[in-house]
């Protein structure tokens, strides 16, 4: 499938053509070395490589209560974070996770639960992005969705099956908004749809 997208790519962009991937690492998702021929503005061909990272799509999504001017959060260890400037490696982020075969609704519905323990009817698609686009071939997509409390059917906090150890917050939305200044959010896609709820005052 992953072969097909780049067949249509390659078919579009006539400026890129003998595209050659080596396997680096399918340890658990996929890391390849991509070869390709780049043609510049200049009319010369560069032979060009990257390394990129595919571990699929993944999808996020700020649940608010518009009544109680909350939001709900989670907080997590994040490895690669602690590898680079975050003191204590703990992560405030929007409920998030990775795509299987469901749709992307189905799929942050589930993923939702499982992090949170809020059983959502349904959600809003707001953007598609893509999260690291130099390096990771990851298209998230973005969602908000309405939560109250007779939703809360578990206590979240993910899947045992895959060691996950998840906090639950639920704070204030202005709380948040200070986060986001104070350094205290620091997850790209927490950022981008919080400003989505200011810019579109979801909670006044
Ligand atoms: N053993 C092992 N397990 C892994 C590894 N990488 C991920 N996992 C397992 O795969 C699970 C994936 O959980 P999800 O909730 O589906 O994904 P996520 O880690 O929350 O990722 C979400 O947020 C990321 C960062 O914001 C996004 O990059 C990602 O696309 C997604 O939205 C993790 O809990 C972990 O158990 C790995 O290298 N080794
Ligand atoms: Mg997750």
């Amino acid at each position: 499938m992953k072969q097909k997208r780049e067949e249509r790519l390659r078919m579009k962009n006539k400026q890129v053509k003998n595209i050659e991937h080596t396997l680096l690492s399918d340890n658990y998702y996929i890391l390849n070395k991509v070869t390709f021929d780049y043609l510049m503005k200049s009319g010369e061909w560069v032979n060009q490589m990257r390394e990129v990272y595919d571990r699929g799509d993944g999808a996020g999504i700020l649940l608010y209560n518009k009544q109680k001017r909350t939001v709900i959060l989670t907080k997590q260890f994040r490895m690669p974070t602690y590898l680079n400037d975050n003191e204590d490696g703990m992560l405030v982020e929007v409920a998030a996770g990775m795509l299987d075969k469901d749709n992307p609704e189905d799929c942050i519905i589930r993923e939702t639960e499982e992090e949170t323990g809020y059983r959502l009817k349904s959600v809003k698609k707001v953007y598609e992005g893509y999260s690291s686009p130099g390096v990771m071939t990851e298209k998230m997509h973005f969602f908000i969705g309405e939560y109250t409390d007779d939703m809360k059917v578990s206590d979240g906090g993910g899947l045992d099956s895959e060691a996950e150890d998840i906090e639950v917050l639920e704070i204030p939305f202005y709380k948040a908004v200070d986060m986001l200044h104070s350094g205290g959010i620091m997850d790209t896609r927490t950022i981008v749809l919080l400003q989505y709820a200011i810019i579109h005052k979801l909670i006044d």
